[in-house]
């Protein structure tokens, strides 16, 4: 992530006294990521990482946090936040939200075969049928609200016929979600980010994921559609790539079935996973905000995507 609330040594030093963690040693800005301001922290306890929130308020918080902590403790591989003595998950740090995780083991795999895909399929299964009794709703704050409210604000930036595939598979997308088949899609609490860099292996295990802060309440498929789109694909032309489809889905089959309606909604939820990242990638571009160490992504890699699946389509789900 980048850094847009520089934080330092010193500025911990009272503050840290509220967690079980002894002193704070080292601060390192993180300058991956794009949402949040986030940095490693080394503790007398450990090593962490604390992030500062910079989009999400203390009322929207604690449904990401709580979720970890719920998904951690059903034995997903993923950061356990730590409470300060008053038993919070989420305390104030230079008037925003912030908060300490445990930091995972491993390095991302940027450049996944089948054998990591399959890894993630089964995990993104296993983390769907973890999060049905988990008892907070939020919905996906990306979703399609979200784009209707966005794409009249980006279309002043793009030419006539960008603009006029945006409008169209919006209204292609609106009209999906009012229909039969996306209502019968199983869903509940959803990552809705678990790309390569959000994801943790050691050699060929996967070691854990990360980077909740865009989950929310939505279809299950959805999240498979951007998880696909992301480690399926050849990065230069978006085209997916069918050896690594297979792999991820049949290892999501196979610990949760795919239904009639997931086979019937396959092609337009990959299509509104390329959608939901184009848009936001053109409205951080365009729109970008203040930040230390802020590296934009570029949004014609997911329009691409777009135009790839509205061109060629996918492969069945479970080929
Ligand atoms: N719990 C964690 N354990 C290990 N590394 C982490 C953890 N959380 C974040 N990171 C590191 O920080 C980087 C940025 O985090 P990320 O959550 O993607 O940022 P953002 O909130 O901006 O999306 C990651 O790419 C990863 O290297
Ligand atoms: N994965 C998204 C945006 C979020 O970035 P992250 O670094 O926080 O995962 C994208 O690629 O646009």
């Amino acid at each position: 992530m980048a850094v847009f609330t520089p934080v330092t040594l010193d500025d911990l030093s009272q503050w840290i006294k509220q967690f079980p963690l002894g002193k704070a040693l080292a601060l390192k800005g993180i300058a991956s990521g794009i949402e949040n301001s986030n940095f490693f922290l080394t503790t007398e306890r450990g090593e962490y990482v604390l992030t500062i929130f910079e989009n999400l308020s203390f009322e929207q918080l604690p449904f990401y946090v709580q979720l970890m902590r719920h998904l951690a403790e059903r034995g997903i591989p993923v950061p356990a936040p730590v409470a300060n003595d008053a038993g919070e998950l989420v305390v104030a740090l230079h008037g925003k939200p912030a908060a300490i995780v445990s930091k995972l083991d491993g390095s991302s795999q940027m450049d996944p075969q089948p054998v990591h895909c399959a890894e993630v399929g089964t995990i993104l299964a296993k983390m769907h049928l973890a999060g049905r009794d988990f008892p907070l709703q939020q919905p996906n704050l990306r979703g399609l609200d979200w784009w209707v409210e966005t794409v009249p604000k980006v279309l002043p930036f793009l030419d006539a016929e960008t603009a006029a595939l945006l409008q169209s598979e919006l209204a292609f997308q609106r009209e999906f979600a009012a229909g039969p088949t996306y209502a019968e899609l199983e869903r509940g609490p959803v990552h809705a980010d678990l790309f390569r860099n959000n994801v943790m292996f050691v050699g060929e295990r996967l070691s854990g994921c990360f980077d909740f802060y865009f989950a929310g309440w939505d279809t299950w498929l959805f999240d498979l559609a951007v998880t696909v789109n992301d480690w399926c694909i050849d990065l230069d032309t978006g085209r997916l790539d069918e050896a690594r489809v297979v792999a991820l889905t049949r290892a999501y089959h196979a610990v949760r079935q795919f239904t009639a309606a997931d086979h019937a909604a396959w092609l337009p939820m990959l299509r509104a996973a390329a959608l939901r990242f184009w848009l936001s990638r053109l409205y951080d571009y365009h729109r970008p905000r203040e930040a230390e160490m802020l590296t934009p992504h570029d949004p014609t890699h997911f329009e691409r995507v777009l135009r790839e699946r509205i061109a060629r389509g996918a492969p069945n789900l479970t080929a």
